[in-house]
């Protein structure tokens, strides 16, 4: 079983719990009045590239990152650093998430939320929204083709924006055929956990000039945004270096200095 199989694993026995104690007509229907979503796609058309800032506590590669006793407080240092989107890992085994921190953090930022989990079931969509999300991650690995389609259908049905995440070229394509607007190239490999930050620099340039692409993982500070840029990223997804920073809102401000600096390559559409 590889990495990606085992934690997809886990995530279908607590979501399978979690049916038990909310039926999905409940979800759904808590869902239909929560606030509507935000504008993800004007804040990632922005001129500049912008930053998602991920609240992470630990995760199968590294183990513990940080503690985050106050996921709010860390998520407003990033909002008042500049970040353009807040993510925030739900997932509770391997990476120390939960709903509760989302909703904490909900109630702590203005600017548009990502779900960052392992998506495989319509409930968890709908929950999503019934939390507030902005945005929902689909990781293409974790899907079938039908399913992928399907969930992001049900995604934007509720007036929120899929993040689809992929790690090869042939997993561009089939998110490119599903309907993806918005592209996140992981350089991480989620079945051997190693990363290669060149993947986005060989996937970005092949997606159509429209789609906003975004480089996830493996960001230590601007270089690695600039170079990203350079590769077309819109925006970047940093989690461990913002975590383990000390500083959050100055970490994220460097990022997003950067990414306005006019050295600095400019999103292409
Ligand atoms: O902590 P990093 O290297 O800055 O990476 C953040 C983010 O890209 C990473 O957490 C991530 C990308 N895709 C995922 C899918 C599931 C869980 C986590 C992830």
């Amino acid at each position: 079983m590889t990495v990606l199989e085992s934690i997809l694993e886990g995530v279908r026995e607590d979501l399978a719990a979690r049916e038990a104690q909310l039926s999905f007509d409940e979800v759904k229907e808590r869902a239909a009045k929560t606030a509507p979503p935000l504008d993800v796609m004007s804040v990632l058309r922005g001129p500049n590239v912008g930053v998602i800032a991920e609240v992470k506590r630990r995760s199968p590669s590294k183990g513990a990152l940080a503690e985050i006793p106050e996921p709010a407080e860390l998520a407003a240092a990033y909002e008042a650093g500049g970040a353009s989107v807040i993510s925030v890992l739900t997932e509770q085994r391997r990476f120390g998430g939960s709903l509760a921190d989302f909703d904490a953090v909900r109630r702590a930022v203005k600017i548009p939320m990502l779900r960052k989990d392992f998506i495989v079931a319509p409930y968890q969509v709908h929950e999503a929204r019934m939390h507030g999300a902005d945005l929902v991650l689909l990781i293409v690995a974790a899907l079938e083709q039908n399913a992928l389609v399907s969930l992001l259908d049900r995604v934007e049905s509720l007036g929120m924006t899929a993040l689809v995440e992929v790690h090869t070229a042939e997993e561009a394509d089939r998110a490119l055929e599903a309907g993806s607007t918005v592209i996140g190239v992981n350089a991480r490999n989620l079945h051997t956990l190693e990363i290669d930050k060149d993947v986005f620099g060989r996937i970005a340039p092949g997606l159509p000039f429209e789609t906003i692409k975004i480089a996830e993982s493996g960001v230590t500070g601007p270089g690695d945004l600039m170079a990203y840029a350079g590769a077309g990223a819109d925006a970047v997804l940093v989690g461990e270096s913002l975590v383990t920073s000390g500083d959050p809102k100055a970490a994220v401000n460097k990022l997003v200095t950067a990414g306005s600096h006019p050295a600095c390559p400019r999103p292409s559409r």
